[in-house]
C-alpha cells in the first residue's frame, strides 16, 4: 500500500542541542535504512520549512503506523497521512506506479 506522509518537524528552541543532534541523527540513519529496503521510496524537502513529503511503500495502514511512531523525532513531529491508490487515467501499471 502506497502512504503520502506529510511530516512537519517542530523541536522546542530550549531542548539540550547534543541531545537533538542526537535525535536527527539516529532519524537520518533510520530513514535511510528504511528508504534502503524499499519502505520510504521518496522523500522531499518542502522549501523553507523543517517539514517534508515522503512516499512510503509498506502492507498495511498498522505498518505504517508503528514505523512513523518508531521514528526518534515522532514525539515533535506533525504528520498527516494519505492513503493512495492507482489513479484510473496513469499510464503506469501499478508496479511501476511505485
Ligand atoms: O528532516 C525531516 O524532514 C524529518 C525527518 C525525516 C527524515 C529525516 O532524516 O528527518
Amino acid at each position: 500500500m502506497l502512504f503520502h506522509v506529510h511530516m512537519t518537524v517542530n523541536i522546542p528552541l530550549d531542548l539540550d542541542k547534543i541531545y537533538v543532534d542526537e535525535l536527527k541523527a539516529r532519524e537520518k540513519n533510520l530513514s535511510q535504512e528504511l528508504q534502503r529496503q524499499g519502505k520510504w521510496t521518496h522523500i522531499w524537502r518542502i522549501a523553507g520549512k523543517y517539514a517534508n513529503i515522503s512516499i512510503f511503500n509498506v502492507a498495511s495502514a498498522g505498518e505504517l503506523h508503528d514505523l512513523l511512531l518508531s521514528l526518534p523525532l515522532f514525539p515533535f513531529m506533525e504528520i498527516e497521512v494519505t492513503a493512495l491508490c492507482q489513479h484510473g487515467s496513469s499510464v503506469k501499471n501499478e508496479e511501476e506506479a511505485h
